[in-house]
């Protein structure tokens, strides 16, 4: 049995960033990360434009000019203005060459084809400049930029329609045992609703991660071992739940051993998730987590987490860790360090009732993990401890 820290540790060597590439319609790219520079294939924006409905004027010293016509958004008819000339014109629309100031309306009175301004404009007002955001060839957006909506809009108005990003690892989720339902169904004596698959994914889909597939197999060694070497051929990382203990229908050790799958770890010093498994088989990446749903959550948060960052090729590889003000009592009994569900609000943590591995309960009620380190066996009302903060 190792410490958490050499299981981190482990992970984070054996985990390299896979830094595939995929082309991606933009508006299906959402939580990728590019991979290339881009370079904006125009100027944004495309023509000098009015920041403004109002009038452009071709600038004098006086405060009187002569309306010739017309410009709005969309048009693209050209214009010559001599000096002391306007031309109405509304936001949006193409400012003429020979026009070299726009005024709101609202400072403006017009009789007529004349109008009068308040006072004198400096020169380029409520214009804004051909290339403003960015200039044609220059890079619009660079390698490692995570895609937001802003960056989808942005990418989207200068014409850009695919672009290239880092793959993101193909993940298939096993759940293992024969008790296990489909939520939906009556639910038979002796049997329970399937979770796992469902938690994961919804974690992960938290985390941007979509391509997920989802597998289920009964206790049997070998429907275990060939679903176990199917998804793992097929897949950069396999993340199984339940059937890691020691029990005589626990397959999923026997059959990563009967695959020729290299053990990294297994079995970690700590509370829940003792029987964690984590291990390679080529280049795919597998975990084994521990069954019950609060350890199997724990577990994904605490170690393949990690293992997704890495992949990625992201620069944070842990969860955001802050010490905050204990509301709770809490006893530890055994001395494996332990992650406790809690609530962390304002610099102050509460440690629920309800820890054990097989409750989800609090879980669903935790916006953060108290780590209790081995050497702590007791937590008092206002001592410090160390929160870890789970995604939202
Ligand atoms: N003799 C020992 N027994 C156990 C030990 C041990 O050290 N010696 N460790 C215990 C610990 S700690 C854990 S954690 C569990 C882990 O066991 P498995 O990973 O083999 O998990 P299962 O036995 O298959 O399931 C455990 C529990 O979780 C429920 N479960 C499993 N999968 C799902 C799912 N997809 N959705 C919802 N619930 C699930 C399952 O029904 C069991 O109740 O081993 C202890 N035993
Ligand atoms: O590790 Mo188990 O999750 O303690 O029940």
């Amino acid at each position: 049995m190792i410490s958490i820290h050499q299981a981190i540790s482990a992970i984070k060597t054996t985990c390299k960033p896979l830094m595939k590439e995929a082309v991606l319609k933009v508006e299906k790219s959402s939580g990728f990360i590019l991979s290339q520079d881009i370079h904006s294939p125009i100027n944004m924006p495309p023509f000098r434009q009015s920041a403004m409905d109002g009038y452009a004027l071709n600038v004098h010293e006086k405060l009187e000019y002569y309306l010739q016509g017309e410009m709005k958004a969309g048009d693209n008819h050209k214009l010559y203005l001599k000096e002391g000339e306007a031309v109405r014109i509304f936001t949006g629309a193409p400012v003429p060459d020979s026009a070299n100031a726009v005024v709101m309306q609202e400072k403006v009175k017009v009789s007529g084809n004349k109008i009068v301004i308040e006072s004198n404009i400096p020169s380029e007002h409520n214009i804004r400049p051909l290339g403003e955001q960015v200039k044609k060839g220059e890079i619009a957006l660079k390698q490692g930029t995570k895609l937001t909506p802003a960056a989808i809009g942005y990418l989207t108005s200068l014409g850009i329609t695919d672009v290239l990003v880092y793959k993101q690892p193909s993940i298939a989720i096993v759940t293992t045992g024969n008790e296990l339902i489909k939520a939906g169904k009556p639910l038979p004596f002796g049997k329970i609703y399937e979770s796992n698959s469902v938690m994961l994914q919804s974690a992960l889909g938290n985390l941007d991660f979509y391509d997920v597939t989802l597998h289920t197999i009964d206790d049997n060694f070998e429907n275990t071992t060939s679903k176990l070497q199917s998804v793992i051929n097929l897949n950069d990382l396999v993340i199984i739940t339940g059937g890691i203990s020691v029990g005589d229908y626990d397959f999923v050790g026997k059959s990563l051993e009967e695959l020729k799958t290299e053990v990294i770890f297994y079995k970690v010093k700590q509370k829940p998730g003792k029987p964690l498994f984590f291990g390679k088989k080529d280049d795919t990446i597998i975990f084994a987590l521990p069954g019950n749903p609060a350890a199997t959550l724990s577990c994904f948060y605490c170690y393949v987490y990690i293992a997704l960052q890495k992949m990625m090729n992201r620069n944070a590889l842990e969860l955001p860790k802050i010490f905050a003000k204990s509301q709770s009592n809490f006893k530890k009994s055994g001395d494996r360090p332990q992650f406790l569900k809690a609530i962390y609000k304002d610099n102050e943590v509460q440690i629920l009732e309800g820890q054990n591995s097989s409750m989800l309960q609090t879980f669903a009620l935790s916006n953060a993990l108290v780590f209790l380190p081995e050497t702590v066996s007791n937590i008092s009302v206002n001592d410090m401890v160390e929160v870890i903060l789970l995604p939202s």
